[in-house]
């Protein structure tokens, strides 16, 4: 059983805590030294002393004894001192208060090495405790220079990707668009100045790269910044209701049309019409939004009177709208109407160093959820990362990190956990993995061309007619061109 008085509410750290204070205010201006937490968390501290030779190697403890006077980083303000050692010698099986009480303090922005006697790490509670929150544990006392040498990885990792930087730094962004690549950075330029204007932008871009929430940057950046961004995916929504759900209807239009309806186009009147999967819009909608580009009016539908709406157009697709003009499926003079102004939204794959970036600010978007405590990714994460192709883009990493937030099983994210680990090898045949090569490199010249069947063919060195008769073959053409058909 735990006892801990200052964890129980006792506080017999009233010297340590003013211990912990002065050595703080010193701590920022101390250069070369590092500093680390020496948490005692039970029993007497002078039976907790460390090894000399600590100081003699440039690191200087702040010593405490309740959970209270730890320091809390953020209350610092620097971060300067993100090494800690938890002493639980003392500790013989916490009681589950106190417990709890550990593990948030842990928790909460430090790496920790956690100190024990010999046999302790055998004890349920603090095997866990160890596992879920610490960077490494030491049996103490242990050789002059192993602790050192933990505790400079312990502050080396937190630095790295610790909890620190990855759940308190903010991440770089516009409106929410979180990015500091290259790539990112010219499409802010691109963004605000787009804002400026008033002409129609098409943005086009892979799923999930993030084309609505650059339309919103459009908006609020923009003089109609005051008016409403209206949202509609055309895919979204069955052929026979879209004209009904852009435009509106009269009452008496159709059966069931028992009152006049204003539609999306009045809705986003002074403000901004986001038409999303542009390429979805059928022929009859195509005709009326050329109308209204044109002549700035529309016409509900069953009505005959012209109706002046001032809104602006943005629109956006994965699909090539090229190639859907080429196929009949897209008016010719609307896509050189809509495309006045394009934006391409960058693939994840393309932006260099962005993928960690919003990997740690998923992780720290969702890291409470179900009581999670993980702190990091491992570096064999970081690497799977890296490596992946990013099919389905933000939305994909996003979701990854989520489901790893719960799944992990450790105090930092692997690439099992985002299930980017290697798969176990399956027995195959030599025609069956040419065949597996073949679908894969489709798959990834698909990823990387913006699903576009020319760019894709071009790259696989093979025909778009070759192209298309092996994506059938392997059942991949709904997913290139986005309709299944063609
Ligand atoms: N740069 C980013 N920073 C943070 N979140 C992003 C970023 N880009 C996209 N997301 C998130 O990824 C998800 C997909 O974004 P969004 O819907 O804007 O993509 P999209 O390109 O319009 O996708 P689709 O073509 O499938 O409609 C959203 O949850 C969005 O918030």
């Amino acid at each position: 059983m735990l006892r801990d008085p200052a964890l129980e509410g006792v506080d017999t750290g009233r010297e340590a805590i003013c211990r912990g204070r002065v050595q703080r205010r010193r701590m920022p201006g101390c250069n070369g030294v590092r500093d680390f937490i020496h948490w005692v968390v039970a029993g007497d501290r002078t039976a907790a002393t460390l090894p000399s030779s600590l100081g003699e190697r440039g690191w200087r403890a702040c010593v405490v004894s309740s959970a209270e006077a730890v320091p809390d980083l953020s209350a610092d303000g620097g971060g300067h001192c993100c090494a800690g050692l938890v002493d639980l010698r003392g500790c013989h099986g916490p009681a589950p208060a106190s417990l709890q009480h550990i593990r948030d303090v842990l928790g909460s922005g430090r790496a920790w090495v956690a100190g024990l006697s010999p046999g302790q790490v055998r004890l349920d509670v603090v095997r866990k405790l160890v596992r879920d929150h610490c960077h490494d544990y030491v049996v103490l006392p242990c050789e002059d220079g192993l602790l050192a040498t933990v505790l400079g990885h312990a502050h080396g990792m937190a630095r790295l990707g610790g909890r620190d930087d990855v759940l308190a730094a903010p991440a770089p962004s516009l409106d929410g668009m979180i990015g500091d690549s290259a790539a990112m950075q010219l499409l802010y330029r691109h963004l605000r100045r787009v804002a400026l204007t008033g002409a129609p932008v098409c943005i086009g871009g892979e799923t999930g790269t993030g084309k609505e929430l650059a339309a919103a940057a459009i908006h609020r950046h923009s003089a109609r910044r005051d008016g409403a961004l209206v949202v509609i995916n055309c895919g979204a929504i069955p052929d026979s209701l879209l004209q009904s759900e852009l435009f509106g209807f009269e009452r008496g239009a159709f059966t069931g049309a028992i009152q006049r309806k204003r539609g999306r186009f009045e809705h986003a009147d002074g403000g901004t019409l986001f038409l999303d999967e542009i390429g979805d819009l059928p022929l009859e909608s195509q005709a009326s939004l050329l109308r209204f580009l044109e002549q700035g009016t529309i016409q509900r539908l069953g009505g005959h009177e012209d109706i002046a709406v001032d809104a602006r157009i943005i629109c956006a697709t994965h699909v090539d709208l090229g190639e859907a003009v080429e196929r009949g499926r897209f008016r010719d003079d609307l896509y050189h109407r809509l495309r006045v102004i394009e934006l391409h939204m960058p693939p994840l794959r393309e932006r260099d160093g962005d993928i960690a970036l919003l990997a740690a600010w998923a992780l720290a978007r969702h890291v409470g959820e179900g009581g999670s405590h993980v702190r990091g990714f491992t570096l064999d994460a970081l690497r799977a990362m890296h490596d992946h192709p990013w099919p389905g883009n933000i939305r994909e990493l996003v979701n990854r990190v989520r489901q790893a937030v719960v799944m992990a099983e450790g105090p930092r994210i692997t690439a099992r956990d985002l299930r980017l680990a290697d798969a176990p090898v399956a027995m195959q045949t030599l025609g069956e993995a040419r065949s597996e090569g073949e679908r894969v490199a489709i798959e990834r010249a698909l990823a990387r061309n913006g699903r576009r069947l020319q760019a894709a063919a071009r790259d696989l060195g093979i025909s778009r007619v070759t192209l298309y008769r092996l994506m059938n073959r392997h059942g991949l053409r709904g997913q290139a061109d986005g309709t299944g058909t063609g």
